[in-house]
């Protein structure tokens, strides 16, 4: 796959079938509309090429800051790179970009700079300035210019729409990390810079790698403790990640998201680690003590292991 970082700087000279779209998640919804693209291009000699857009329409439009989203840019174009895709542009969403008529957007965009036979876009697809063209337009634009227009039926936008939102809200009401991955079709991960903590871990012999998320959009599953996977030192170590707010030694509101891996001895301080969340295991608590609280983790460890072990024999 070959990644534009704009609109303007799409070179090809052969045509292509276009799909336009956030794509957040990539989950098994997505990968059947891309996959119908990609079958479509490849019996018809075309480039397959997605249209998507970073930062989100509303973050720029609405200036939603609370916006979070399954991917970061960087995971969404590493998993669309697997798909088979030929091109994804990633354009910046703009207010000027906004302002783009529908003629100027099919005629300038789609057709002399995409080279646009066909598009495959969803039945409630609006574009152009204040979103006043709709599907009918395009196909109308299509008779002028020369493209195809396949709609995406209600009943698939409505999967994939549904499935979307269903992995937020697994993740961020539920923490229902085996769910969201089954939706996925790929383990959720996190991706964050190993920083420095209290110190207070290694005391009671349970070191934990506190990570920073660059990306403030990125959805952090619901407060708890879950079972995970990283690759450290390339090698696959399996953990348990706690995210919250320590109550049982620290008063401040900073969500944190620290992991302690087992069979594991090494400074992981300033590297870039990526977690797969594989299964929720409780609640954040409060302990009365530091022993109480290491008490737990000691069942957290064993009940992890376990749940290990049957992943490794089923
Ligand atoms: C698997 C796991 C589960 C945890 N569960 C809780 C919890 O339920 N309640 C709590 O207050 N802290 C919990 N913690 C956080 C500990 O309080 C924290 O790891 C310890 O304070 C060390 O912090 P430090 O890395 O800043 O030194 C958990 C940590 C891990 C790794
Ligand atoms: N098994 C392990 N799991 C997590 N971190 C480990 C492990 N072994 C060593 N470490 C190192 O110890 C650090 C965590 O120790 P800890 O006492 O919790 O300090 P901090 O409060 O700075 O996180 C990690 O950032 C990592 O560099």
């Amino acid at each position: 796959m070959k990644k534009f970082d704009s609109i303007q700087s799409y070179n090809s000279n052969t045509s292509s079938v276009v799909t336009i779209g956030t794509f957040d998640g990539v989950h098994i919804g997505h990968r059947k509309i891309i996959d119908n693209l990609t079958e479509q291009a490849a019996a018809t000699g075309l480039n397959s090429v997605i249209l998507t857009f970073f930062p989100h329409p509303r973050m720029v439009l609405q200036k939603d800051v609370s916006i979070k989203l399954l991917n970061t840019i960087k995971e969404r174009t590493d998993i669309l790179s697997e798909t088979g895709l030929d091109h994804l542009i990633v354009h910046p969403f703009t207010k000027d970009f906004s302002r783009l008529t529908a003629i100027e957007f099919v005629r300038d965009v789609l057709v002399n700079q995409l080279k646009t036979k066909k598009i495959i876009i969803g039945y409630d697809h609006r574009f152009g300035r204040n979103r006043t063209a709709d599907i009918n337009d395009l196909i109308e634009f299509g008779k002028t210019f020369d493209f195809e227009v396949e709609q995406i039926s209600a009943e698939a936008l409505n999967d994939v729409a549904i499935s979307s939102t269903k992995i937020r809200n697994a993740l961020h009401n539920d923490g229902d990390v085996a769910k969201a991955n089954s939706y996925l079709g790929y383990e959720y991960t996190i991706e964050g810079t190993v920083i420095v903590g209290k110190g207070l871990g290694r005391t009671i012999q349970f070191p934990t790698a506190n990570i920073a998320v660059k990306e403030s959009y990125k959805l952090i599953p619901k407060d708890g403790v879950y079972l995970v996977s990283a690759t450290l030192n390339s090698e696959k170590v399996y953990g348990m990640t706690n995210i919250g707010q320590n109550p049982t030694v620290s008063d401040e509101d900073t969500k944190k998201i620290e992991t302690y891996f087992f069979d594991f001895d090494a400074d992981l301080y300033g590297k870039e680690i990526e977690l797969h969340f594989l299964k929720r295991l409780r609640n954040e608590v409060k302990f009365e003590s530091v022993a109480a609280l290491k008490e737990q983790l000691t069942k957290d460890k064993l009940q992890s292991l376990d749940l290990i072990k049957a992943y490794h024999n089923a």
